[in-house]
């Protein structure tokens, strides 16, 4: 396939591992699945290669770079899912903010909503086929390069997680510039909420046209919000986006399973169970079997390794791994860490992971 050749989203290869969609619909295939989040990352050597040349957010327009990346960690570890390298922070981009990524410092606005007057500075109708078609683009050209091996995850970030980036305008500790919005202008909250939802909503139904099989939505900075809060501004948003999609897709005689990845709201576990996602993904903080008795058998569960125990041996981490898969049980199971790689981890210690859940999930799905 040559760089210009036109390359569209049909007569993608078969796939031969389906294993993945299988867990996310419940079922118990014959091992159970895995994927890392950040599988894609610094920790390899290959990406850092890559990356050194190009700005990040240039990397995420080039769909050659964005595909060459979702396919490296394939190509080292067994997995059965990939998911597509990107950002959730390009949606605020195509509603016209300027982001930067910062060596050292990592996401950073140049120039954050501070009050709700800024609302007016956003793109209110985003044509995500026009702002957001070099994601599209990535996503085709990867489900045909992937052959067919595992399904492709396309992904976003929730509502509440973006909105928190484009207040605060980068990483923050307390996020009280973002929740003094909650506060302090409820209603602007909710309009920008609703903005939001509306691009992510076509952000998402672009990804499945493209080739996505799932759809992952990150609400990561559930955590910093309490019960009633995470009740008011994030739930019905994260709920919306699920009934539309699923909704649209429908129409078209199509479905791909959806997961709800929602870190440190296990106060929130009964209702994201109830929030017509197929997965909910869970941090470390979530002990597997009350995982397990809270969502009531509703759902398939993602997850949830401390992403910390990769720096244990490699003995440790199987065990580790085996209580988990104990904890979870095999059937409507995904593995996964509970939250992404970070930098300074092991290759042979992800390998280490991957392979014990394998071996262990097989041995007790034998048995059984
Ligand atoms: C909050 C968030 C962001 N981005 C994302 C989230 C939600 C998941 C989570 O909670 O971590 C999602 C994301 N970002 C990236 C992916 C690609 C797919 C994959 O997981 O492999 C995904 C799914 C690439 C990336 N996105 C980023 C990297 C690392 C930076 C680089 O490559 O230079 C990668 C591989 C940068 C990024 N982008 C963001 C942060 C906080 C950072 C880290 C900044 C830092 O550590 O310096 C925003």
């Amino acid at each position: 396939m040559s760089k210009n050749d036109v390359i569209l989203p049909k007569d993608f290869p078969e796939l031969k591992n389906d294993t993945f969609l299988r867990a996310a619909r419940g079922e118990e295939p014959e091992h159970v699945p895995v994927w890392c989040m950040r599988q894609a990352g610094r920790y390899l050597p290959e990406f850092r290669e890559i990356r050194a040349k190009k700005d990040f957010f240039d990397t995420c327009r080039s769909p050659e770079d964005c595909c060459e990346l979702t396919l490296q960690p394939l190509r080292r570890f067994p997995f059965d899912a990939s998911i597509i390298f990107s950002d959730i922070l390009v949606i605020p981009q195509a509603m016209g903010m300027d982001v930067q990524m910062l060596t050292g410092k990592g996401p950073t606005f140049t120039d954050p909503l501070k009050e709700p007057e800024d609302l007016q500075r956003l793109k209110a109708n985003v044509d995500v086929n026009k702002e957001l078609d070099y994601v599209f683009k990535a996503i085709t050209l990867t489900r045909h390069k992937i052959e067919g091996k595992v399904p492709l995850i396309g992904f976003t970030g929730a509502p509440w997680t973006l909105m928190s980036y484009m207040i605060e305008g980068g990483g923050s500790t307390t996020h009280s510039k973002a929740k003094r919005w909650l506060y302090r202008h409820p209603e602007s909250s909710h309009m920008l909420l609703k903005m939001l939802t509306d691009v992510i909503v076509e952000y998402l139904l672009g990804q499945v046209a493209a080739g996505a099989q799932a759809l992952q939505v990150f609400e990561s900075h559930a955590g910093i919000l309490g019960p009633v809060e995470f009740k008011e501004f994030s739930l019905p948003y994260l709920r919306d986006i699920a009934r539309r999609v699923k909704d649209r897709l429908k129409e078209k005689g199509q479905d791909v399973p959806m997961i709800v990845f929602a870190k440190d709201a296990h106060y929130a576990l009964e209702e994201l169970s109830a929030s017509h996602y197929e997965v909910v993904g869970l941090d470390w903080t979530i002990d597997p079997r009350s995982a397990r008795e809270r969502t009531g058998g509703k759902v398939s569960l993602q997850g949830n390794m401390d992403p910390c125990a990769l720096y244990a041996p490699k003995e440790l981490i199987s065990d580790i791994v085996k209580k988990m898969l104990e904890g979870f049980g095999t059937r409507g199971y995904i593995a996964n860490l509970g939250h992404g790689l970070y930098p300074d981890m092991d290759p042979e210690n992800v390998a280490a992971f991957v392979d014990a859940v394998h071996q262990h999930s097989k041995l007790a799905v034998k048995q059984a």
